[in-house]
């Protein structure tokens, strides 16, 4: 597994820690999930109390403070200043939106918060689509890692552009890329480490789920699942039947 700004991951999974119905059930589905990281809102969670902030912080996962609800780069860059302050690290997921309805990252306004914190010496993690200009733009600011959306946040609907994330993957082979968004099931967590990338981050497809904690676990698995199969060599695709099972001769190679 590729590492993110030196760390390795235990799990590939990485959970958000919005839209439970309660704290417990988060708490429960994170350690069902085996989830490596957890993304925090300083923005979106800062009613939420010193109680869950220490529950969080108990989880023992590393903490991925997030820019989530910013619109301009220095909306983003002062978030992340002040989540770098209060969670005491150093990454950030960057998410500067650029569209109402899709929640499409803006590339203009992530690539200059991008080239703003890195300069600042922070680790970061953009929100992006599969666009690799936008990518190439990112990596020469200073980002080791990308986060490609499956699609757009709190569809569900799965890996949008299969094709586009398959070649974006193999284009920067150095660098540790996530799918973020819009994963619904965990079959499509399962897909996307097929697919190559080292993790998974999802949030709605557990926290909606009518069994939260079980739906974790399934989406843990499945990250883990893919992530074998990748490491195990997928059998090529062919265009014609070929028998499993020999009519003649032996039945092993
Ligand atoms: C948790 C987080 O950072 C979200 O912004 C993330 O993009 C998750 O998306 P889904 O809710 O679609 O899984």
């Amino acid at each position: 597994m590729r590492d993110f700004y030196g760390v390795t991951l235990q799990t590939p999974m990485m959970l958000g820690t919005a839209r439970y119905p309660s704290p417990s059930v988060m708490e429960a589905a994170f350690i069902s999930s085996g989830a490596s990281v957890a993304t925090v809102s300083l923005r979106r969670e800062r009613g939420a109390g010193q109680a869950f902030w220490d529950m969080v912080r108990g989880l023992g996962v590393h903490l991925l403070p997030n820019t989530a609800g910013c619109h301009s780069a220095r909306e983003a860059i002062t978030t992340a200043q002040m989540a770098r302050e209060y969670f005491q690290t150093d990454w950030i997921k960057l998410e500067v939106i650029g569209h109402a309805d899709t929640l499409q990252p803006d590339p203009f306004g992530l690539v200059e918060a991008a080239e703003a914190l890195c300069a600042d010496g922070f680790n970061v993690f953009p929100y992006t689509t599969e666009d690799q200009v936008l990518a190439s733009r990112l990596v020469e600011a200073g980002c080791r890692v990308l986060m490609p959306w499956g699609a757009p946040i709190g569809s569900g609907m799965g890996l949008n552009n299969i094709h586009g994330l398959r070649t974006l993957r193999a284009a920067f082979p150095d660098v540790a890329m996530v799918i973020d968004a819009g994963l619904g099931l965990p079959s499509h967590a399962a897909q996307a480490m097929e697919l190559g990338f080292d993790a998974v981050l999802l949030n709605t497809a557990v926290a909606e789920a009518d069994d939260p904690v079980a739906m974790a676990r399934a989406f843990g698995l499945a990250a883990q699942a893919g992530a074998l199969a990748a490491t195990a060599g997928p059998m090529g695709q062919r265009d014609m039947a070929a028998p499993s099972t020999p009519l003649i001769g032996k039945a092993w190679l």
